[in-house]
């Protein structure tokens, strides 16, 4: 089995390059797996292009240790996916790729999520080759596979049929980590400005703050977990997922449907946290078996003092989000929180309603508001891009077939 390793020179604080000479690189020189060949990245989009060239030398299972953050793990899962297999490839079975992950991007998400760090130990050299130790162990069973997030968006049903050759829909992208809508799709557009002044995730705070008065109006429809026929809620009272009370019980595939405004809207797969302390969907890990995406959800009108959309509602309302999402740096006590008749966020039980939605469900389609701008916009492992006026963005969580796909040595 070919081992190769990659790392993108240019992530996070910049210093992949000096960490696998200092510390990976020499951990292979008398290993029994040595590395055919180590690679730096050299632009957008080449890590991916780097391991389809590898893989199309033989059908053997390829590793590669990949010194990154999550936005080059996107870029080859992306790559390989739209790629069409040449070489040794040709009419071969599916792919298997075999990941071993050194975290040397800003936030590491994933990596954060497989191996949750101490406050003592997070920035180690140690913590840092945990995935690399795992896998010059040799035991295959720490193999994790990786469930996607299949998303694609779609134009107006009633869109003229594109020129001959082209396709209707825009290319389905796959993600590892999160697709979101609302404010985190707002952030990350911003953040993404202020990467040259701000290179450590305090870009994303200060983004935050630009966006927090901002309201989305979709609706939403929640497709149920595949292999329980159901979309399941979070009940705080009991600490545990029910059957989702809105869900149409005549139906034999019971979607829920969701109507705005949103706040927050946002959809993991594989991660409990977008960086380490920040644990967005602390549930995550203890996912029954089958694909399925965890879904943090905000909306105002949930507040039982929210009637209306007014600017003076919003500036209010933003002070409540904050201290909401504030819970996730408290090891996801989000989740748990409730409004009081006044309105306020509570950690008391009350008879009103929770202030997060927590859903785990197979799917989701999201369907701005026309009128909306922002509510167009959707993040795909921290790539922005936009739906179409009059469109929608339909993603589905899958895992893939039992000798294809990525897996990543925990
Ligand atoms: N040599 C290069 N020059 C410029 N960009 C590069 C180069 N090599 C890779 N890239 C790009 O760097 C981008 C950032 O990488 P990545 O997302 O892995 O790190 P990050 O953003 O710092 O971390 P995270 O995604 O964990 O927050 C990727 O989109 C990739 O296309």
């Amino acid at each position: 089995m070919p081992t190769i390793a990659i790392y993108n020179p240019v992530c996070g604080d910049q210093t992949a390059k000096t960490f696998f000479e200092g510390h990976v690189l020499p951990l292979f020189a008398n290993s029994p797996t040595p590395l055919s060949s180590i690679w730096s990245t050299e632009r957008i989009g080449h890590a991916g292009e780097l391991v389809l060239n590898e893989l199309e030398k033989s059908t053997d299972a390829l590793t590669v240790i990949l010194g990154s953050g999550d936005g080059t793990l996107h870029e080859i899962i992306n790559h390989l996916s739209s790629a069409e297999l040449r070489g040794a490839r040709i009419g071969a079975s599916p792919s298997k790729i075999h990941l071993v992950l050194v975290p040397c991007g800003t936030a590491n998400a994933l990596y954060a999520s497989l191996f949750p760090p101490t406050d003592a130990d997070g920035s180690s050299v140690a913590y840092k080759l945990r995935s690399v130790m795992s896998y010059l162990g040799g035991v295959d069973s720490h193999l994790v596979p990786l469930t996607l997030a299949i998303t694609t968006l779609s134009p107006p049903p009633t869109a003229k049929a594109p020129p001959k050759g082209k396709p209707i829909h825009c290319s389905p992208v796959a993600s590892s980590v999160v697709v979101s809508t609302s404010l985190h799709a707002s952030i990350l557009r911003d953040s993404e400005s202020l990467r040259a002044t701000i290179p450590g995730i305090e870009r994303f705070k200060v983004a935050a703050k630009q966006n927090s008065t901002k309201w989305y109006n979709s609706h939403v429809k929640l497709l149920p977990v595949a292999s329980l026929g159901v979309v399941q809620l979070y009940d705080p009272d009991t600490s545990s997922f029910i059957s989702h009370p809105d869900a149409d019980k005549d139906e034999p595939w019971p979607v829920v449907d969701l109507h705005g405004p949103f706040a927050y809207f946002l959809s993991t797969v594989n991660v409990d946290r977008l960086e380490p302390a920040f644990r967005i969907t602390p549930l995550a890990k203890a996912v029954p078996s089958g694909a399925t995406c965890d879904l943090v959800i905000v909306r105002p009108f949930l507040d039982p003092t929210v009637s209306m959309d007014t600017p003076e509602t919003r500036e209010v309302f933003a002070g409540k989000l904050w201290a909401t999402l504030q819970g996730a740096y408290q090891d996801g006590t989000h989740i748990n929180l409730r409004y009081n008749a006044k309105g306020e966020v509570t950690t008391e039980e009350t008879e009103y309603s929770s202030v997060v939605e927590y859903v785990r469900c197979g799917g989701w389609e999201w369907i701005p508001d026309d009128i909306d701008d922002d509510a167009h916009l959707v993040c795909l492992d921290g790539n922005i891009t936009a739906i179409e006026k009059g469109g929608r963005a339909v993603c589905v969580a899958a895992t893939p077939e039992s000798n294809a796909g990525f897996v990543v040595y925990t």
